[in-house]
């Protein structure tokens, strides 16, 4: 028997994404877009090259309507014009993809085809390959509703692998009206190099799975920041002793209400971050760091009702007035916005509104459980993988970096808002806000991650054994207290 075929991955190829819960859209005439290109045969580049309006916002032109014609360049995906590839068998990840020519940064290389289906029959499709036993996850997200599924029926895209520093990209494409994914070329790759891309926007899969990219800033798993990720991971069944995050040491500024669920709510809050699809469990995340030298504190509070669905982040009055801050008139409002983000750096990232009815339960719960803190270095000492505990660390001298590099922007930027305050103008210039904005982000990026490694891998690795088997109540308080700090 040739055992190689019997090992040659069974799927239908397709070059065409098929529909499985709707149909496919039939682009409107009012909807197509035309663009202003003119075909010149000295310049065949003019037709529908990167200046044309439609490559320029991603959509493909529609045949027939292209003033270019037959010489029109952008119907890529429509006359699938995919790079050479070749599929091969890598070591410990499966197939994988490889350029079968040099292929030039920004190339198109070739579409993610596959069946779209809805969120729904997506996330019952993964369970139902997992209880199948299938490894390698083929789901990925097309839009806000809708994934593709390249499991059974895909193109050559299916077999392209991931990696933390990938050389090729994702990037969704309007083509006669539906919404496709092509993977693109992120540099020059030469012929022979392995094609791979980062799943974490797009993951689908569990949290189990360790990634084998072996990038130097490999994040450990795959998807790990993927909003699939968080929707379709066991971390957090209910019950389920393996999973929950009560082993994590965390200290207790405030009341000593036993941690648990403290990153689980963290997460379920994060727009788009569901926990095995129960959203209802909704409040604001206030980060605080000015706690973070030492720890990052990240208290949990609700609160009445938040009108905007989806991520909002702005500054919340500070609770520690210091000095420092009463030096500052209150009467600008992107000045003290910037000072009460700096003093007391507070932000106040509250994605949906709370049911009325369940507030006041979740007020008083959660009134107990603010001012948690994450003892990072506890944390990671607790787990018996080395590379887990570097990872932890590693990820925090990038928060600690962050956090810093937002303090040294507060005193550069501090001369310039002070001369705004002394003209009372109402708003610092562009450039300062959005030197600002970035830093922010940064750091609460640098937080997030930070967590996001503690979550998962106090999910994937063992904990150092337990001390004694059956130890005295005073000898356990004290190991306790080891993890717990004030
Ligand atoms: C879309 S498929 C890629 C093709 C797959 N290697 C195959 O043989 O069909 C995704 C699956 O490939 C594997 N995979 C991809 N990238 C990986 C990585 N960096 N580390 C470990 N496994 C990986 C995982 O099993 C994942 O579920």
């Amino acid at each position: 028997m040739d055992t190689h075929a019997e090992e040659f991955p069974q799927y239908i190829h397709i070059t065409q994404n098929e529909f499985f819960t709707r149909r496919h859209v039939k682009q409107k005439e009012e909807d197509i877009a035309i663009c202003e290109c003119k075909y010149d045969d000295i310049d065949p580049d003019s037709a529908c090259g990167d200046g044309c309006l439609n490559v320029l916002t991603n959509s493909e032109c529609t045949p027939g309507y292209c003033p270019c014609d037959v010489f029109c360049k952008n119907q890529r995906f429509q006359k699938c014009e995919y790079a050479k590839t070749k599929l091969f068998k890598t070591e410990g990840r499966g197939w994988g993809l490889l350029a079968d020519e040099n292929i030039k940064a920004g190339q198109f290389i070739i579409e993610y085809c596959g069946e779209v289906i809805s969120w729904k029959e997506a996330k019952r499709r993964a369970q139902a390959y997992e209880t199948q036993g299938l490894k390698d996850v083929f789901i990925i997200y097309l839009n806000a509703s809708e994934s593709i599924d390249a499991t059974r029926k895909g193109s050559l895209g299916r077999f392209i692998n991931h990696s933390c520093q990938p050389n090729c990209e994702t990037r969704k494409w309007n083509v006669l009206g539906e919404i496709r994914v092509g993977i693109f070329a992120k540099q020059d790759i030469p012929v022979g190099d392995e094609l791979a891309y980062d799943y974490n926007f797009e993951w689908f899969g569990g949290a189990k799975v360790r990634c084998l990219c072996g990038a130097a800033k490999c994040s450990g798993f795959l998807g790990a920041k993927s909003r699939g990720f968080q929707a379709n991971t066991y971390l957090w069944e209910d019950d389920d002793e393996r999973y929950t995050v009560e082993k994590i040491p965390v200290y207790d500024s405030a009341e000593d209400e036993p941690p648990s669920k403290v990153l689980r709510n963290l997460y379920s809050d994060i727009p788009g971050m569901q926990v095995n699809g129960k959203t209802e469990h909704s409040m604001d995340v206030i980060i605080k760091p000015e706690q973070l030298s030492e720890s990052t504190a990240f208290g949990i509070q609700p609160v009445g009702s938040v009108s905007e669905k989806g991520l909002h982040i702005n500054s919340i009055k500070s609770e520690m007035e210091s000095d420092d801050m009463k030096a500052f008139p209150q009467n600008n409002a992107m000045i003290s916005r910037i000072r009460s983000n700096t003093a007391a750096r507070n932000y106040h990232i509250g994605p949906r509104s709370i049911p009325a009815k369940k507030s006041k339960k979740y007020n008083e719960r959660f009134k107990k459980i603010t001012q948690k803190q994450v003892d990072v270095k506890a944390a990671a000492e607790s787990l018996a993988s080395k590379e887990a505990q570097e990872e932890i660390l590693r990820y925090e001298e990038m928060k600690n970096e962050a956090t810093c590099g937002l303090d040294n922007l507060y005193n550069e930027i501090r001369p310039a808002i002070e001369e705004h305050e002394r003209d009372s103008q109402d708003s610092v210039s562009t450039s300062v806000a959005e030197k600002w904005i970035e830093a922010s982000c940064l750091k609460l990026k640098a937080e997030f991650d930070l967590y996001s490694s503690i979550v998962q891998n106090f999910a994937c690795t063992p904990l150092k054994p337990r001390v004694p088997a059956k130890p005295s109540p005073s000898a356990q308080v004290d190991h306790e207290n080891k993890l717990l700090t004030n």
